[in-house]
């Protein structure tokens, strides 16, 4: 998100970096698309590891998420590991990132409802089944989709804090109240919604496309379906975030 000094964050700036975020997201859906299924990747009886019992996949996020956390990824309130429990600490200077969410923002991650959102409705939905070996580089991509699916989803606690802001006598007594329904209602905008919807399905099309160099490009064929993706924004991404900002809102005045 542009830089912003803590106290002038918009919804307009908020909302941009949410626009943004969609291109990590298709573009992140089409590479894991290169590859089949590769079921093995999910099978904990696929490989014994020695020290660990699990599926490769999980072997693979657990080690990368504790690099990453020695690295300092999750010093920063965008980011939430899959496996926050035992994750080693930072050993890198900590940047100090403007603190603009209330502290409950930190109690909230819901990563493990993405995650079996992702392998049991969205990953059968567009990758073809079968197996080509590549196990590794399959698991690499869907941590890359889990990741920017679930940033997109918590950027929900900044939407949150911005409208409390800009409307606090509106939410105040909703939140009192823990009034879930009047929050929804507060923070529902269902003409942003409908554009959301429209322009993810442009960018699967626009950024899926089969690009050739005469003009005989295969007209309507997509590395993923656009009506998977802008399915996917109607039917987890949109309601999870919305989740993720009532959940902050009813935290905000503790
Ligand atoms: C993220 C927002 O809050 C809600 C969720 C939206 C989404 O997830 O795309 C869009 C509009 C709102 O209903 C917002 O107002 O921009």
């Amino acid at each position: 998100m542009a830089k912003a000094e803590h106290n002038n964050v918009t919804l307009r700036m908020v909302r941009d970096s949410l626009i943004r975020q969609e291109d990590t997201i298709v573009y992140s859906l089409i590479e894991r698309a290169r590859f089949p299924l590769n079921p093995p990747t999910y099978d904990p009886s696929y490989a014994s590891i020695p020290g660990f019992s699990g599926s490769l996949l999980e072997f693979f996020v657990k080690q990368t998420e504790a690099v990453q956390a020695k690295a300092g990824r999750y010093d920063n309130p965008e980011e939430h590991p899959f496996f926050p429990d035992n994750l080693p600490p930072s050993l890198v200077p900590h940047y100090k990132y403007p603190e603009v969410l209330h502290p409950a923002a930190m109690s909230i991650n819901i990563n493990k409802l993405i995650w079996d959102m992702y392998f049991n409705k969205l990953l059968p939905s567009f990758v073809s089944p079968g197996d080509d070996g590549n196990y590794a580089l399959t698991a690499a991509r869907d941590l890359e989709c889990l990741q920017a699916i679930s940033r997109r989803i918590h950027y929900g606690k900044l939407v949150a804090e911005v409208k409390f802001r800009d409307e606090r006598k509106d939410y105040e007594p909703a939140i009192r109240a823990q009034d879930r329904f009047t929050l929804t209602n507060l923070l529902t905008f269902t003409n942003v919604e409908e554009e959301v919807k429209k322009r993810v399905a442009k960018k699967a099309m626009t950024f899926g496309q089969e690009v050739k160099l005469g003009d005989d490009g295969d007209k309507g064929k997509y590395k993923v379906d656009p009506v998977i993706v802008s399915g996917l924004y109607a039917d987890w991404v949109i309601p999870l975030t919305k989740e993720v900002e009532i959940d902050y809102l009813l935290r905000r005045l503790d």
